[in-house]
This record gives structure tokens, C-alpha cells and sequence, in this order.
């Protein structure tokens, strides 16, 4: 099995290191022809709007949305999650996601005044305690459909710059927000595990693909 990482844009390097650390074969994909000898793939976290950009510049966008609809195993982290959204708040008007999965995202939405902080979140899938997770200038998930299965939500604050605070999470604005989502063969986080060194969302879609490789083939 080859996991690509999409390397339009963004982190695409920590989620290559973070495979490698899971003894995956990994490689980027920035070319319709690696995309087809690939069996998963991850969008990594960055700019959603220019990968949107590259993508439509690269001829990537139609090949994305056929494997991302035909079943092809898919995480995608922050800017990624963005990207598999059907429908984006906030985003530019000439922003074209990969879509997928059926919920809505708003773009930047903890408020623009932060950047980025560590918050907590547990995710229901996934056992050895709550992650520390990094927000970047993250997405949080508006509204999800009937087929997608929520599974995770900011559940208290971490990290000791007090960002968290700011970002409203003393007073619950963001405490409870979901960070985490799953539809079928389809993965996304809000957070950036490829920067924190905590692999388990990785090995948790390492499994989801294995699974799917395993069904196609048997
Ligand atoms: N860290 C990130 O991936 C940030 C996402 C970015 N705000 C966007 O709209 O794409």
C-alpha cells in the first residue's frame, strides 16, 4: 500500500516524515499521474484558497474529487479538512473545494485575532487519552449530514501560552466545537497531529486504508 501526501501546498513534508515514522511507503502527489499510483491519500494543513489555486493551475481538481468519490481513502488535516468540505463559510469566492465529505466548515473560525493555540481534544475512535492539539488558523465544523460521524470536539485547554484563553475557550465559545469527522473512507482534523509527534490519527487512517485495500481486493 502507498500513502501519497498531496504537495501542492503546505505541510506536505511532517505527514511524509510521519508515515515514514509509521513505516508506510509514502511519496507526494502534485501530478494527476501520481495520484492514479497511489492507494490513499493525505491533504496536508497550509492554505486552503492557494491550494485551490495550485490545484485547478496543476489539473489536479476534477482527478481529486474522482478518487475522493470513488472511495480512495482520504485524510485531510486543517487546510485538508477545509478542502474535503462540501460547503465552506468564509472561504473566497473563487475557492473550489475536493468535497467528500457532507458538512460545512467555516474557515478561520476561532477568530482572527488568534492564530494559533493548543486546546484539548478527545476523539471517540481513538484510545490513549485526550490529544494536545495544534490550531492553526484552524476550520471548526458547522453543520455535518446524516452519514457523517463526529469524532471529536475541543474539549478544554492546553499548552502554556494562555492562547487558548483567548480563543474563547475559558468562556466556551470554542469548548465543544468538533475538530474531527468521519464519512466512510473519509478523515478530517481541524489540528495538525503531523506537528505534534502524537501519531495516532496517522496510524488510525493507516488502518482505515489498509481496511479499504482489504475490501477492494478480497
Ligand atoms: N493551518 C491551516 O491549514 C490553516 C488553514 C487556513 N486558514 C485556510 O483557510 O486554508
Amino acid at each position: 500500500m502507498i500513502i501519497g501526501v498531496l504537495a501542492l501546498q503546505g505541510d506536505t513534508r511532517e505527514h511524509l516524515h510521519a508515515l515514514a515514522e509509521l513505516d508506510v511507503i509514502a511519496r507526494p502527489v502534485r501530478r494527476p499521474d501520481e495520484l492514479d499510483s497511489v492507494d490513499a491519500l493525505i491533504i496536508p494543513g497550509g492554505e486552503s484558497t492557494a491550494m485551490s489555486k495550485l490545484a485547478i493551475e496543476f489539473g489536479m481538481t476534477e482527478p481529486l474529487r474522482k478518487r475522493i468519490g470513488g472511495g480512495m481513502p482520504t485524510y485531510g488535516s486543517c487546510a485538508g479538512m477545509i478542502m474535503l468540505a462540501g460547503s465552506i463559510l468564509d472561504g473566497r469566492a473563487d475557492q473550489v473545494p475536493f468535497g467528500g465529505i457532507d458538512m460545512t466548515v467555516r474557515r478561520n473560525a476561532f477568530g482572527r485575532q488568534v492564530d494559533s493555540f493548543e486546546g484539548t481534544v478527545d476523539i471517540s475512535d481513538i484510545d490513549g487519552g485526550p490529544f494536545s492539539a495544534v490550531f492553526i488558523r484552524a476550520p471548526w465544523v458547522e453543520e455535518v449530514g446524516p452519514d457523517v460521524r463526529v469524532l471529536g470536539r475541543v474539549s478544554g485547554r492546553s499548552g502554556p501560552s494562555g492562547e487558548a484563553a483567548r480563543a474563547g475557550l475559558s468562556t466556551g465559545s470554542a469548548a465543544g466545537r468538533i475538530v474531527a469527522v468521519r464519512q466512510q473512507h473519509l478523515l478530517a482534523t481541524a489540528f495538525h497531529p503531523e506537528l505534534t509527534g502524537d501519531l495516532r490519527v496517522h496510524r488510525y487512517f493507516v488502518e482505515m486504508a489498509r481496511e479499504a485495500g482489504q475490501t477492494t481486493e478480497g
